[in-house]
């Protein structure tokens, strides 16, 4: 023992047998929490490289699909022993969601390591963890000469943080997708603060609407009718009083979680153009996310039928309007499912299932009629994507490695399905 050395050093980088070394993954997904991939200009040329180096370490080749300029979907693959059967997807998106870094307690891009193990940085949940498991995962079953029946897809895509549009949802109308030939896919899930770990095999509709409310201008000083902003007020009051009912029916509720209610919240309001002026118009828009169990149709017949009670002349557009509906089988009958829960029940994991609250590149990929499960092995974990002081213990983090070390190999040797080679 070297005596000017005598306590643990939590940073690593000396040459001192006290010190406590970096497990090499932890230290891999700190370099990638640091590219700068966030909205609304994310480096996804940094994350391209960063991905060309893990694919040349460890022997896989990877293809790059360019959805439009600067929108690159990169697939790694590993192809099975039986490549006619369908493959795994294991898919992930590259891009962030911006920060306020005057609430942050560290640089939101340092991937800072405190005392505990706790790694700061935004990405750390949503979802450069998940990224960097599924490589780790892959690198040490290579590592250990394992082969599989199925053939592994590793899926990066850009702009999921901004509605998929230049990402997975052009994606999987491209011919490049169907030759991927996918059985069944894991995306990200959410952390769990708890034992269990949560799966999604669902997500409520994302439906982003803007309301325009015409009326009659005016002096500022007068009584005028019909203005704007009678109709807004009428507008905005049906839309929060409908929510106040969906947060009652979540609130007195033991079953339901916020992925089986209706959300609605107001997210911008716009018009006017001086403070003596009446305005011609005036617009309001609304964040809705709708479970899978509510009927769409009705619904929307629901907002024209707050249009038409608010006043003359109400028109409305959506920026999003998710439509499918579709879910994953969570049956025990379901080949996938089965060895999905087996597989986290043979390694004393819980699992509850929800549907996701928010919106995920899964609803894609479910659309175009394939099973995927919302997955992120994170518990013991408070929920923290796109919050402040986003964070995760690396101890759970690397946990989240030997998880997927497990289930890749278990869903990569699914046998053959009725119907497949
Ligand atoms: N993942 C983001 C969200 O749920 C963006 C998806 S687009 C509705 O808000
Ligand atoms: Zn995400
Ligand atoms: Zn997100």
């Amino acid at each position: 023992m070297l005596p000017e050395k005598d306590g643990p050093s939590i940073m690593g980088g000396g040459t001192q047998s006290t010190e406590v070394k970096e497990d090499p993954s932890v230290t891999l997904f700190r370099e990638y929490l640091r590219l700068k991939t966030v909205h609304p200009v994310p480096d996804y040329d940094a994350a391209l490289g960063f991905l060309d180096r893990i694919a040349n370490e460890l022997g896989l080749p990877m293809k790059k699909i360019e959805m439009c300029p600067g929108r690159v979907v990169a697939i790694m693959t590993w192809v099975g022993t039986n490549p006619a059967l369908k493959s795994i997807l294991l898919n992930s998106h590259t891009d962030v969601v911006p920060v306020y870094q005057e609430h942050w307690k560290y640089d939101a891009f340092a991937a800072v390591k405190d005392s505990e193990g706790n790694i700061y940085a935004r990405g750390t949940q949503d979802m450069k963890s998940v990224t960097i498991q599924y490589i780790e995962a892959i690198r040490r079953l290579k590592a250990e000469g394992k082969k599989f029946a199925r053939t592994i897809h590793l899926m990066f895509v850009p702009d999921e943080e901004v509605g998929g549009h230049k990402g997975m949802e052009t994606f999987v109308k491209h011919p490049e997708f169907q030759q991927l030939n996918i059985g069944f896919a894991l995306d990200e899930g959410l952390a769990n603060p708890g034992e269990p770990f949560t799966v999604f095999n669902g997500e409520r509709n994302p439906w982003w609407i803007t309301i325009n409310c015409p009326g009659s201008p005016g002096h500022g000083s007068r009584f005028v009718e019909n203005t704007a902003a009678e109709k807004l007020r009428k507008i905005i009051n049906s839309f929060l009083d409908f929510r106040e009912q969906e947060k009652l029916r979540l609130d007195t509720s033991e079953c339901f979680t916020l992925g089986d209610v209706t959300t609605v919240n107001m997210t911008m309001v716009n018009g006017g153009v001086a403070y003596n002026v009446i305005p011609a118009e005036m617009d309001v828009s609304f964040d809705l996310r709708i479970p899978p169990t509510v009927n769409l149709q009705e619904f929307e017949e629901q907002i024209k039928l707050w249009c038409q009670e608010a006043g003359e002349g109400i028109t409305y557009k959506f920026a999003q309007k998710h439509m499918n509906q579709n879910t994953t089988s969570t049956d025990d009958s379901d080949p996938w499912w089965k060895v999905f829960s087996s597989t986290c029940k043979s390694m004393n994991m819980t699992l509850t299932k929800e549907i996701f609250p928010a919106a995920t590149d899964s609803r894609f990929i479910r659309a175009v009629g394939l099973p995927a499960i919302g997955f992120s092995p994170m518990n013991h974990t408070p929920i923290l994507l796109h919050d402040h002081n986003e964070f995760l213990n690396e101890q759970v983090f690397l946990r989240g490695i030997q998880v997927y070390e497990r289930l890749v190999p278990a869903l990569a040797s699914v046998p053959a399905l009725p119907g497949e080679a």
